[in-house]
């Protein structure tokens, strides 16, 4: 019995067999949150937008029957104070195996600790997948805005992200501070009165299932290379061991070998006989390069601090992050969700781009094996933006656009699905 979640009359669940394959049927319950701030307006939108690729997709052979479970604001609204993340949502997501989320708030400084970092832990999502690509029409900084076209692979279980900190002169932190100093003979603490404490937690498990499931992905898609991106020389030991390890085991699990005496190594795809070189660069001089050099990057590696950054900052070559998807995803379940956050200034405004929830959409069908549904909606994506009929982000880059609210633009991507 749940409390608040309604399971749909109708429909049944995804299950997962024993070689972690999915078996859909073809009326499975996918629940939903729908998200704080501007989730409110792009989540409808997304599921509308779904609803008709798969119906126009299948011809009523399909459908999803939506679930929705309560997370963030709305979960507090429903199951009263304090309730930000019920239990029952956890294990909806968790038994339903495929999900999709809009975003939730995390307040700065004080107050409760991320609820999307907690999903992701909760249910071991520990890869966070962000394909960028470029769609044809969509206003962006770079003369070449085409040549990016990379798959961000973010670890999402560990790093600064594990939420292990203690505040400036709380009892916690002197006494972590005392014992650095006194038991690890630590001296380099600079204001050790005043210091608040984050620990980094950086493992060879979390590294390699990481590295394992990018150069996989590489050899299933036959991307020419995949990238480790660290900050290794100063973090030596997290960051450094990320890059040590990640190289280990593409040399012993994929049979890589070294380019020239090393670091670098290169495999061949076992699929296309081509092959994937297997390198690594330092986080700066790797933010530096994606605008100057994108197209030498294709799958990127990285911890979770830098895999955040880099996110919003290589969507924000092709377009921004109104159109950047993603997935949170274990070996068996997956929630998928869009780059950007709440946005708050617009929440409630139906201004926003949905276009990152739609994507995220697409993520989501294509994983469940409905490629024709996820191929409509690429094509519609295509053909709305070339239309020019776009939402502010797009329409204040673009000559010649007429600007659609978010629901006007799900809309325009639903009059483009023959
Ligand atoms: N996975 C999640 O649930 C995430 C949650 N968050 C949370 O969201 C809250 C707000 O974070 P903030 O740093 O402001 O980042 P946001 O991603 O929410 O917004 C930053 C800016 O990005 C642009 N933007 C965001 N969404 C869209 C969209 N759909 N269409 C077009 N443009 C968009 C807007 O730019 P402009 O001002 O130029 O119009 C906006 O002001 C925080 O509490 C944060 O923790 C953040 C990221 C992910
Ligand atoms: O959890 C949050 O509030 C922010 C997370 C985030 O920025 C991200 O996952 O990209
Ligand atoms: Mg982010």
């Amino acid at each position: 019995m749940t409390q608040h979640i309604k399971v749909p009359p109708q429909g049944q669940k995804i299950t997962v067999r024993a070689d972690l394959s999915l078996q859909v049927p073809d009326e499975p319950i996918v629940p939903y949150i729908e998200g704080d701030g501007v989730g409110v307006d792009v989540t409808p939108v997304m599921l509308k937008v779904v609803d008709a690729a798969v119906a126009r997709a299948y011809g009523g052979r399909r459908k999803i029957h939506w679930m929705e479970v309560y997370a963030g604001d709305k979960a507090v609204k429903v199951y009263g104070p304090g309730v930000w993340l019920p239990e029952e949502t956890v294990a909806a997501l968790k038994e339903c195996v495929v999900s999709i989320k809009g975003p939730l708030t995390t307040p700065v400084g004080g107050g409760i600790r991320s609820l999307n970092v907690t999903l992701r832990q909760e249910l071991d999502l520990y890869v966070c997948l962000r394909p960028v690509r470029y769609f044809k029409g969509v206003p962006s900084p770079l003369k070449e805005p085409e040549k990016t076209n990379m798959v961000i692979f973010r670890e999402n279980s560990e790093d600064i992200y594990a939420g292990i900190e203690y505040e400036a002169r709380s009892d916690k932190a002197q006494k972590l501070i005392r014992f650095l100093q006194d038991e690890m003979g630590e001296t380099t603490i600079r204001f050790p009165e005043s210091s608040a404490i984050g620990v980094k937690p950086v493992s060879i498990e979390g590294t390699e299932r990481l590295v394992r499931q990018a150069i996989q992905y590489a050899i299933d898609h036959d991307k020419p290379s995949v990238t480790l991106v660290h900050k290794g020389n100063i973090m030596k030991f997290t960051e450094g061991g990320f890059r040590e390890w990640g190289y280990a085991l593409a040399q012993r699990e994929f049979g890589a070998t070294p380019i020239d005496g090393g670091p670098w190594c290169r495999l061949q795809n076992p699929k296309t006989g081509r092959d994937i070189v297997v390198k690594d660069v330092i986080a700066d001089a790797f933010l530096q390069q994606i605008l100057l050099r994108p197209a030498e990057y294709a799958v990127v590696a990285t911890l979770n601090l830098n895999g955040d950054y880099i996110s919003d900052a290589v969507a924000a070559q092709v377009g921004g992050i109104g159109i950047a998807p993603g997935a949170n995803m274990s070996d068996s379940v997956a929630c998928f969700e869009a780059t950007h956050g709440t946005a708050p200034k617009y929440a409630g405004k139906d201004y926003v781009n949905p276009g990152s929830m739609i994507l995220s959409a697409e993520m989501m069908l294509r994983h469940m094996g409905w490629k024709e549904a996820a191929d409509l909606l690429i094509a519609s994506m295509e053909k709305a933006i070339l239309s020019k009929k776009v939402t502010y982000d797009f329409a204040r880059l673009m000559d010649g656009a007429s600007q659609v609210s978010c629901s006007g633009f799900g809309q325009v991507m639903i009059d483009q699905m023959e």
